[in-house]
């Protein structure tokens, strides 16, 4: 059952338009021309209660005005947005209560204040009783292994610890959709992979439904079998990331250690060459005749050790973005 539906969903942006001259300058103070910036095209899909959904693009691709539409801080241009049975630019309560928007460039929490203020600034908001409010922060404060710094005023916090801080202020109210807009930005790699563990952890515990944007692959590839790729305003794929890769990256990479050292000339007929070190040998293959290939090395060499490598993911989804066609 989708808790989130998108139909035919659009933005056009205005963008005013002036002449970096004097005489254009007054024009535009007087008579303003505009064009128009379609950041989202048509984009339809649906995600089910409890998903984990990467959403990828290229800088300007449009994935925050989607996010921002989703969560009812764009009005679309066109289309039709459900979330949780909700229209989202009508901002209801039962909406707001429903879902969070985590921002990893941009922070709620105020700076001068310790988090814990904020935390209680938001019980106010929601209307969290107290006891639950303290049950809730505990808990969640545990999962982040950030109860002992709640006390700190923000400013004081690493930039690791001010994020976990952000994700509990934005989770106080235990939203069941989360958009997340690079949520690990900056975050050096421990703070990363535990931000990581939490959402998956969060997931878990409370069958909460996730969409994630990140241009660190390994968040992608750590919390989401599906993803949705955006480029130019448009959805370009809506799939399993193994899907993806397969589209994408028609070549694999055999690696074959044989029992005795064979000369290039002696190999290439099995396929493309890679790199000839001793008794190692690599070969990049289509995926079409990757079965055939191994069959054919197996019977005719002497293998001691044979394993098949995709490509690095970051390099594929960087092919798709330079070009975006799959
Ligand atoms: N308020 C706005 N007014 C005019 N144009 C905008 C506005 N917000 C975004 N845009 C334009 O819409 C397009 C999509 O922007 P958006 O921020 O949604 O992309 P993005 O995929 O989130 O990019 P990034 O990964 O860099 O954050 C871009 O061309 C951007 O310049």
């Amino acid at each position: 059952m989708p808790i989130i539906t998108v139909e035919n969903l659009s933005k056009v942006y205005p963008v005013a338009v002036k002449e970096p001259t004097l005489a254009g300058t007054l024009l535009h103070f007087f008579r303003r021309t505009y064009r128009s910036v379609a950041a989202v095209q048509s984009v339809s899909f649906q995600i089910d209660a409890g998903e984990v959904v990467g959403f990828l693009g290229p800088n300007g691709a449009g994935k925050t005005t989607t996010l921002k539409m989703l969560t009812g801080l764009v009005y679309p241009s066109s289309g039709r947005v459900m979330v949780a049975g909700q229209v989202p630019f009508q901002r209801k309560s039962e909406f707001l209560q429903t879902i969070t928007l985590v921002m990893g460039q941009k922070q709620q929490l105020l700076w001068d204040l310790p988090t814990l203020d904020s935390l209680r600034i938001n019980a106010a908001v929601y209307g969290i009783p107290d006891r639950e409010f303290r049950h809730r922060v505990s808990e969640l404060g545990e999962m982040l292994s950030i109860t002992d710094k709640l006390t700190q005023p923000v400013r004081k916090l690493s930039l690791g610890e001010r994020m976990k801080a952000e994700l509990l202020a934005a989770l106080v109210h235990r939203p069941s959709v989360l958009f997340l807009d690079e949520p690990t930005l900056g975050l050096d790699v421990n703070a990363q992979v535990s931000v990581r563990e939490f959402l998956k952890e969060y997931n878990q515990r409370y069958q909460a439904t996730v969409l994630l944007t990140s241009h660190y692959m390994a968040d992608i590839t750590a919390l989401c079998q599906r993803v949705l790729v955006i480029y130019a305003g448009q959805l370009i794929y809506d799939g399993s990331l193994e899907g993806l890769l397969e589209r994408f990256a028609p070549c694999r990479e055999v690696t074959v250690e044989l029992g005795e050292a064979r000369s290039p000339e002696q190999l290439q007929s099995y396929g493309q060459l890679g790199e000839v070190t001793g008794r190692m040998a690599q070969f990049i293959v289509p995926q079409e005749k990757l079965t055939q290939t191994i069959a054919r090395l197996l019977s005719d060499l002497d293998v001691v050790d044979l394993t098949v490598t995709d490509p690095p993911i970051e390099e594929v989804i960087g092919k798709v973005f330079q070009t975006g066609t799959l």
